[in-house]
């Protein structure tokens, strides 16, 4: 725990914001689209940020998404990973109080696409997904969120509550000085395609997936396709 006190030094990070573009009719709620120059990483990184309608109640501290790229369950839709119900509940719950959420490129936990899709191979061979990147030759879990919290930095975010099961996460914002005043659980999206990589999440990656209290496929799962 004592890496949560341990800040990095970020004053010799310039990232501001570089373009705002409004998305019109996005939910029925004015969006902006904001890209960035500086960021450390080279990234072409984006922040959504999501006006809180007139009605809600003003959050005392807003509600932040760092979601990284799935290009197969965010677009496509596949149902080996929770990444695409993840993002549509972030941008379903901004919908009504507001937030920001970080698109990262970090596609594969920052090990790209094509080396995600080989890892899906070894996983449909009987690999866990976090054997599958090492049998590859790369780390479990690549992703660096120093760009994410230059960004916030950026929006004047340092105070947030973010939106995450990842305890990761948490612990590199504060590390770079952000305020995390709240890590709010994702729901858990469990399905008989998912489970067995959830199960991974869960046991070895030290997400905060309460996968016994969810639906009765846990149990049943395990032996579906290995996601
Ligand atoms: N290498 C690899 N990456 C995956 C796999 N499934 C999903 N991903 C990537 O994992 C990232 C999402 O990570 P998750 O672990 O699902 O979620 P998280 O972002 O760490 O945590 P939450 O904030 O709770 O959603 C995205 O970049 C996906 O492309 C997989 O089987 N192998
Ligand atoms: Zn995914």
């Amino acid at each position: 725990m004592s890496t949560y006190r341990e800040t990095v030094p970020t004053a010799a990070v310039a990232v501001r914001a570089r373009v705002t573009v409004a998305l019109e009719r996005f939910g029925g709620v004015a969006v902006q689209l904001v890209t960035f120059t500086g960021i450390p990483d080279g990234g072409e990184h984006v922040a959504l940020v999501v006006p809180p309608p007139p009605s809600a109640a003003q959050a005392p501290v807003p509600l932040v998404r760092l979601h990284s790229e799935c290009l197969t369950g965010d677009i496509f839709g596949s149902t080996r990973c929770d990444c695409g119900p993840q993002l549509d509940e972030a941008l379903r719950r901004m919908a009504v109080e507001g937030g920001v959420l970080l698109y990262l490129r970090q596609e594969g936990r920052g090990i790209g696409l094509y080396n995600k899709l080989d890892a899906y191979v070894l996983q449909d061979r009987g690999n866990d997904t976090f054997e599958a990147n090492r049998l590859l030759g790369r780390g479990e879990d690549e992703r660096d969120y120093t760009s994410a919290a230059a960004m916030l930095q950026a929006l004047g975010l340092e105070q947030i509550r973010v939106l995450t099961n990842n305890p990761d996460k948490v612990r590199q914002l504060r590390r770079h000085g952000i305020t995390v005043r709240e890590a709010i659980p994702t729901r858990v999206h469990l399905t008989a395609d998912n489970a067995r990589y959830l199960q991974a999440k869960a046991a070895y990656g030290g997400h905060t997936l309460d996968l016994d209290k969810t639906t009765g496929l846990h149990g049943a799962s395990a032996t579906q396709r290995s996601a």
